[in-house]
């Protein structure tokens, strides 16, 4: 009954073995030790052999089924399919003709005077392939998109709702910098199964994030991993191309209860509060409730920063009206709180806040507890002004 999990083509391709490719003699070395890359790589199958062998679930899939923490056939199909699709983008993201497909105008339809399509940009593309794929899964009432201006209807008795932001962060493919897929999962409301097609879309949509069955991220980065919840614990995978499997590699992460990095874009820092200052300024100096001068680090693609901050610990955030609550920050609190953290709009908790518009925007700050708790203490740390920014 499971779509195929066979892997793309692209990503069959075994991974070469590194002694096959020594250099040839040159005038001057290269600085690689192929013997330890050889070590490294029969380390990675041995360790994946062992875990094969403990019976613990290795993949995502098997994660997810009868011989992990059975979520049930029906998530378990809206899963795979949900990895197949970002498989997908993961190919098209790292692709020659990623940065030419970011920078296209873009479309739909047909280029005038052509009869041939006009290419799509990635963000757009991406939409499309996780909306097809979540179509054939036949496990989706609706979809609500950060590329659509209202939610799609998929399947009438579909029984899950699915959020999302396909692909975050497109604005730094030119750059090769990590971008990611961001999703959370509702079951569909059947009790206003009644309603007219559009109320129906739109009250499954703008569901409470505490009625989130499943979230997850899935970064593009130097590896792809896939990370997600189902409220029992964060696990994330990562993407093995020789196989095309998601094979665990963060079991059960747990967030720092203090970290040492703030993440934030400080170009605006004249633009921020009086309290947002304060804080900034204090930790950085190593003077807060951590006596330790902290860090900063950005890269201005949500999913890598976050992933990061779950990591490493700190604080990740907005503090403008930018990030969207509904696919962005409901999904990402979650996957934070799963993990020990918080996630908040710098006074309320993000799960309890009520969406009321699909595309809602809202400041957001992630991280470990202590380090949001102490932001939190400075009050006045939302920024009000946002005169739109050129980069
Ligand atoms: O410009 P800012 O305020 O630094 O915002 C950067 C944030 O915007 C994003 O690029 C998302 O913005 P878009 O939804 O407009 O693409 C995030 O990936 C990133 O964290």
């Amino acid at each position: 009954m499971l779509s195929p999990t066979l892997p793309l083509k692209s990503t069959l391709i075994l991974a070469p073995k590194p002694y096959l490719y020594a250099p040839k003699p040159t005038h001057f070395r290269l600085p690689i030790n192929f013997h330890k890359l050889r070590m490294a790589s029969h380390e990675g199958f041995r360790l994946i052999a062992q875990m094969g062998e403990n019976h613990e679930p290795r993949t995502l899939i098997e994660y997810v089924g009868k011989g992990g923490i059975n979520v049930g056939d029906d998530l378990v199909i809206l899963i795979d399919h949900l990895q197949y699709a970002c498989k997908k983008i993961a190919s098209l993201v790292a692709s020659p003709f990623s940065s030419s497909l970011a920078n296209c105008a873009g479309g739909s339809g047909s280029s005038s005077g052509s009869d041939r399509d006009a290419p799509k940009p990635l963000d757009i593309l991406s939409n499309e392939i996780i909306l097809s794929s979540l179509h054939r899964s036949g496990k989706v009432a609706v979809v609500a998109s950060e590329e659509n201006e209202a939610p799609v209807c998929l399947t009438d008795d579909g029984p899950f709702v699915v959020v999302m932001d396909p692909l975050d962060g497109s604005r730094n493919i030119d750059a090769s910098i990590p971008t990611g897929t961001i999703f959370g999962v509702y079951n569909r409301l059947a009790e206003i199964d009644h309603l007219p097609e559009e109320e129906r879309a739109s009250l499954n949509s703008l569901q409470s994030g505490t009625r989130l069955v499943a979230a997850g991220y899935v970064l593009y980065s130097s590896a792809t991993i896939f990370c997600v919840t189902f409220g029992t614990g964060v696990q994330a995978f990562t993407l093995d191309r020789s196989t095309g499997d998601f094979v665990l590699t963060h079991p059960g992460i747990k967030i720092p209860s203090r970290g040492q990095i703030y993440s934030v874009n400080d170009a605006r820092y004249f633009d921020w509060p009086e309290g947002l200052r304060q804080y900034i300024d204090t930790i950085r100096q190593g003077k807060g409730q951590y006596p330790k001068k902290y860090s900063a680090r950005y890269i201005c693609s949500l999913v890598a920063d976050f992933h990061r901050t779950l990591l490493y610990g700190g604080v990740a955030m907005n503090p403008r009206d930018h990030l969207r609550l509904v696919y962005e920050a409901n999904p990402l609190s979650f996957i934070a709180e799963q993990a020990g953290g918080k996630g908040s709009d710098g006074k309320n908790r993000i799960l309890s806040i009520q969406p009321v518009k699909l595309h809602q925007r809202l400041p957001l700050f992630l991280g470990s507890p202590e380090d949001i708790q102490e932001l939190e203490s400075y009050g006045d740390v939302q920024q009000r002004v946002n005169p739109g920014y050129d980069v």
